[in-house]
């Protein structure tokens, strides 16, 4: 059975007359990737600083590490490691200076840790620069590196990739899938980027002003997209014609670029391709398209 590493009830957080989260159910299991998706102001980063202790909700309970007295939370905090907001990364110094800084802040003895957090970032090589010479992707690792200072075993990250160059982003998700698979940390990550959540993400949460409203894994998310054959011709027409008279195929839709989309399970491809090719149809290309994180966004929210 999976543990459950976080899960509210029935959350919700006013400021002022704003509703900022309305009664979130929401769960978080151990070794998931949760990518958090929503636009601007939807309530990530609130539902964030709630389980980070940052922000008390306004109704509802959560539960931590399977804690849900105030105290025991408290304590379970000591497991989680948060980059919501960028620390203070002083620029004179450099990587290790910084941690051991950091290290004294939170009464980390340990000076081993350093080396093995610079280690997981992949910052060795570069620990002893000073942090002003450090691009915005390294700056952004030294800021993760401080937060697996004390061990976590539940990492909450708010836009890790913000700003950052292709490159960074790469390293970024390689540290991140890295710090899930060899030390098992559970990951709540939030980004506009899909694309790249859906490279890491083992489960997608979908926030909506204020409302979660839907939980979906990976795989799920997967099976859900109708994965369809695109096929592209320069003659649609009588490429049509054969799809309805020949083949009985009736669901197909056209690309904006006159792609010729037919759901996979409804064509044997061998069959499809002698057919067009006995009746002189040229084909100029024929792939497929999968599971679309962004598109399955825009069609949940209705856009
Ligand atoms: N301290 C605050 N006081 C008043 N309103 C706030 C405060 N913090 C957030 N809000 C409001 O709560 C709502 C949710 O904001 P939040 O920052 O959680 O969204 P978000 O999904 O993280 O957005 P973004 O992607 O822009 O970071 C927004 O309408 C925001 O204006």
């Amino acid at each position: 059975m999976n543990t459950t590493i976080f899960e509210a009830e029935g959350l919700s957080k006013q400021y002022g007359e704003g509703m900022a989260l309305q009664n979130i159910n929401m769960l978080i299991e151990q070794g998931d990737i949760y990518g958090f998706v929503g636009e601007n102001g939807a309530g990530k980063t609130t539902l964030m600083k709630i389980i980070s202790g940052l922000v008390y909700p306004t109704k509802g309970t959560i539960k931590l590490m399977g804690k849900s007295k105030k105290q025991d939370i408290s304590q379970a905090r000591k497991q989680m490691g948060v980059l919501i907001e960028l620390p203070a990364l002083y620029p004179h110094m450099n990587a290790e200076e910084n941690l051991s800084f950091y290290c004294k802040i939170h009464g980390i003895k340990n000076t081993n840790r350093i080396k093995e957090v610079l280690n997981l970032v992949a910052l060795s090589d570069v620990g002893n620069k000073n942090a002003s010479d450090y691009s915005l992707g390294m700056r952004q690792r030294l800021a993760l590196a401080i937060a697996l200072l004390n061990k976590p075993t539940f990492l909450v990250l708010d836009e890790p990739i913000n700003g950052l160059d292709p490159t960074g982003i790469v390293e970024m998700r390689k540290v991140l899938a890295r710090l899930a698979h060899e030390e098992g940390v559970t990951i709540l990550i939030s980004s506009h980027i899909l694309s790249e959540l859906q490279l890491l993400a083992t489960k997608f949460g979908f926030i909506h002003k204020g409302q979660l409203i839907k939980e979906v894994s990976a795989e799920e998310l997967l099976q859900s997209a109708e994965t369809q054959i695109c096929i592209k011709t320069t003659e649609t027409a009588a490429a049509i014609k054969v799809l309805e008279n020949d083949l009985q195929i009736h669901s197909f839709t056209l690309s904006g670029s006159g792609e010729i989309l037919i759901p996979k399970e409804l064509t044997d491809l061998e069959q499809l391709m002698s057919i067009f090719i006995k009746q002189g149809i040229p084909i100029e290309g024929i792939n497929l398209s999968t599971a679309n994180l962004e598109h399955y966004y825009m069609d949940l929210i209705g856009e």
